[in-house]
């Protein structure tokens, strides 16, 4: 359901959906362009795991109020206000404001955290300190962002336990776990929202968090010892590169069994371990960085037939990519029959030469 309200080069308009109501600000050429979609609404059984509270140090926040596995949902909710994250003129902000959302939205909204103004209630200032990057409405590829009664509390870590995802299908927010996490935890993400980190190093993530949020970073990572931020320093980009290098190499690994019997197995999985290490010894749990180690293990662990540690990868895999998408990604099919999966008996079959896997 779609229902313009304003006919300015800016529409503000409503998601009236049986659950939540979303104030949009699109552009003309979105309002013209969107396609007749019928979202689906938003499942009540799933209930939310966010429990706003205070939080020592940092304001308002988000606990967990049970626990969540790695890759599931802690919860979803529709945005309270959504705009291009370029080119919004502040008069459109505050009209927007005041006019297209409901009183309590209103009030919800005003009573959110502003760092950047002043006044506590401008409204651009609650946009800038409060949004989330959404990927672009149908017509327009730009980016979005948009901003949450609760999502928005959630504090900053740079070891996040959980993520931002955009769910198209219910038009609604998703926050996954990026790792288990427990009962009354205080639930973080990672306010660099994929760029810079996790390669910045400690003075430059906390130079954009203070000129961005206006805070000084005090998270585990950030509250080591000067030794071990130091260590944390080196170990950051390095992990990242290797992480991105993964794939060319492991690529050039099976190329190698398959063409020439080549042995170089333990190699390769010595360095797949170190990462995972590397990774774990400094809390980074970005989905996409797993499921890349996890496939190249997969695929070095089915070449040599060993179904115990396929399995044990592949389900780690499927909870990463839940965590990304939504869904296993096909991972839990492999755990359940490793050998039907294309990688099993790769190591050393000259049979196979030739075939590019
Ligand atoms: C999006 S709001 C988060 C919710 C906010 N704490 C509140 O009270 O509504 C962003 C603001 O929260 C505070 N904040 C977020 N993460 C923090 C952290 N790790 N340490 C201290 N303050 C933090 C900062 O003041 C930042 O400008």
């Amino acid at each position: 359901m779609f229902e313009g309200q304003r006919t300015s080069s800016w529409r503000e308009s409503l998601h009236g959906l049986a659950t939540g109501a979303t104030s949009c600000m699109f552009p003309r050429q979105v309002k013209h362009s969107w396609p007749e979609i019928e979202y689906k609404p938003i499942d009540r059984s799933e209930a939310s795991c966010l429990r706003i509270t205070d939080v020592r140090g940092k304001g308002k926040g988000c606990v967990a109020a049970s626990a969540v596995p790695r890759g599931e949902l802690v919860a979803r909710e529709r945005a309270l206000l959504m705009m291009p994250r370029t080119f919004v003129i502040p008069k459109h902000a505050a009209s927007t404001v005041a006019t297209a959302m409901t009183p309590k939205q209103r009030a919800a909204f005003s009573a959110l955290y502003n760092c950047k103004s002043a006044d506590p209630g401008d409204a651009l200032g609650i946009i800038r300190t409060n949004s989330f990057l959404v990927p672009g409405m149908p017509g327009h590829n730009v980016l979005y962002s948009a901003v949450f009664e609760t999502f928005s509390r959630i504090n900053h870590s740079c070891c996040p336990n959980a993520m931002f995802r955009w769910d198209k299908e219910t038009f609604s927010g998703e926050i996954r776990a990026m790792r288990p996490i427990s009962e009354g935890e205080e639930v973080t993400i990672s306010y660099f929202q994929e760029i810079l980190e996790p390669a910045a190093v400690t003075h430059e993530r906390q130079k954009f968090l203070l000129e961005g949020y206006n805070f000084k970073c005090t998270c585990s990572i950030c509250a080591r010892s000067s030794k071990a931020r130091a260590r944390s320093d080196e170990d950051r980009p390095i992990i990242t590169m290797s992480v991105t290098d993964i794939g060319a190499y492991h690529r050039e690994m099976v190329y190698d069994w398959i063409t020439r019997g080549g042995n170089d197995h333990a190699r390769l999985l010595n360095y797949l371990h170190t990462i995972e290490a590397a990774l774990d010894r400094e809390m980074i749990f970005y989905p996409t960085h797993w499921i890349y180690l996890a496939r190249a293990v997969v695929m070095v662990r089915c070449a040599l037939r060993e179904a115990k540690a396929v399995r044990k990868w592949a389900q780690r895999a499927a909870q990463h990519s839940r965590a990304l998408t939504g869904s296993d990604g096909g991972w839990d099919a492999i755990a359940r029959e490793p050998e039907k999966c294309g990688w099993w008996g790769t190591w050393n079959k000259p049979r196979l030469r030739g075939i590019w896997v």
